[in-house]
């Protein structure tokens, strides 16, 4: 039996020897295939007791059949399975941990600077090589209490961190004087934050899209000259709480603008977390058109419990970048009624499940979450966290 830290998946299950002679060279090159290709390639599972499994390809595609035994196989173990036949699931995961940031933004009760600094001195042991620390915003732009109150401290929240060789703590920055501000405080990268939706970006940053386009290559171009990492968001990927349903061509256009003006990374959030994997490999779809994916990260909130299978259809179109947040803190202050990121506990339990490695410790990552949980006086916000947490009680 696995431990009950490990996901229970394929590593318990006796190893079958799996021959691979071909595949799909890639996601696109599935969709490109006609429907007839992929129709003969379907799994055969007349399968009777065989232990073997042999993957008959040829240039375009699986063609799966229960063999006997044949010495000229590779033998590949069944843990990697899933990344095989998920078609070219990345073998590692960077997790960019947005608790502290995303998350407690949306707190109506203060947290302690110490509390926050400490969270993030947590998530940083648990192995997490990015971890958004804060957000230099107006404190006068101010919806709910919430802002005010858990970002004035940014400066000092930023100065606390013992920043550890290696990992990465971006800060947002709405305008230059927030940009000031964070170097000031010793920032090493940047988030500037755009919207795919004009009702939102006017709510968010008081600003038109193309105005907050403007604002960002002042932000990027100082960035640039203080060798500065610069990150960019798109909120609203998918969806907006005024708008509706998001044209992907929108989301693309952001998107594009940010990329060409030095953002090393484009994050796309859903903000209210409407997606599903079918809007998701739309709007991926759009983007990726413009932004090599290996820039492209996914930021989703769990509004409708999609998250998951959302960030499952990201990678599987070649997405290896996933923003998420301990215990899945959050929400956002201007769109009422979305709920927080997904949690990086599930996130982690269901990558590790697939083969997929993160460099995070469950464990420790699940003793940040119930930190930050007993401070807010609430059960933790992850499923994986709580099942596990009952299994060992
Ligand atoms: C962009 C602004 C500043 C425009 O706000 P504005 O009112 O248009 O700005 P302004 O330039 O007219 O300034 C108004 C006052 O704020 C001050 N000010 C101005 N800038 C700063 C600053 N950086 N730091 C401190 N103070 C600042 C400025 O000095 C002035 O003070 P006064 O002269 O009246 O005394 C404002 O709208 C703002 O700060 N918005 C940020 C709101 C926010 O943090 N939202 C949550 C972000 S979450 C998100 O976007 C989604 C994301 C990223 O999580 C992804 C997802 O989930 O999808």
């Amino acid at each position: 039996m696995s431990s009950l830290e490990e996901p229970l998946g394929l590593g318990d299950l006796p190893k079958l020897s799996i021959n691979r002679l071909g595949s799909f060279s890639s996601p696109r090159a599935y969709h490109s295939a006609t429907a007839d290709d992929r129709n003969t390639h379907k799994y055969n599972n007349s399968c009777n007791g065989s232990t073997q499994i042999v993957f008959h390809g040829n240039s375009h595609g699986w063609h799966p059949q229960c063999r006997q035994a044949d010495s000229s196989c590779d033998a590949v173990e069944l843990r990697d399975l899933p990344r095989k036949v998920m078609w070219d699931l990345p073998s590692f995961v960077k997790i960019v941990e947005v608790g502290p940031r995303d998350g407690l933004q949306n707190e109506k009760g203060n947290v302690p600077t110490s509390v926050k600094i400490q969270l993030i001195h947590k998530l940083v042991a648990a192995g997490l090589s990015v971890v958004e620390a804060t957000s230099f915003v107006s404190p006068k732009w101010v919806p709910q209490l919430s802002l005010e109150l858990q970002l004035a401290d940014a400066k000092e929240v930023l100065k606390g961190i013992q920043q550890v060789p290696d990992v990465r703590y971006p800060v947002l920055t709405p305008n230059l004087r927030g940009f000031e501000a964070a170097v000031a405080a010793g920032a090493k990268e940047i988030a500037v934050f755009a919207s795919a939706s004009e009702s939102f970006s006017k709510s968010n940053i008081n600003c038109t899209i193309d105005e907050s386009l403007v604002r960002y290559r002042d932000v990027t171009a100082a960035a640039k000259k203080h060798g500065l990492l610069i990150r960019g968001y798109v909120s609203c990927v998918i969806g907006c709480p005024v708008e509706g349903a998001i044209d992907p061509s929108k989301v693309a256009y952001v998107a594009k603008e940010l990329y060409n003006m030095g953002c090393s990374e484009i994050s796309l959030g859903d903000t209210i977390g409407v997606g599903t994997p079918g809007s998701v490999a739309a709007m991926l779809e759009a983007v990726m058109s413009f932004v090599p994916v290996d820039k492209i990260a996914v930021h989703f909130h769990d509004t409708y419990g999609q998250a998951l299978a959302n960030i499952l259809v990201s990678l599987q179109m070649g997405i290896s970048i996933v923003d998420s947040s301990v215990s899945g803190l959050g929400g956002c202050p201007y769109a009422k009624g979305a709920t927080g990121n997904v949690a990086t506990e599930d996130v982690v339990y269901m990558l590790h499940g697939l083969g997929i490695e993160t460099n995070v410790d469950l464990n420790k990552l699940m003793e940040a979450g119930d930190y930050i949980s007993k401070h807010l006086g609430r059960p933790v916000g992850s499923k994986t966290a709580a099942a596990l947490r009952k299994l060992t009680t």
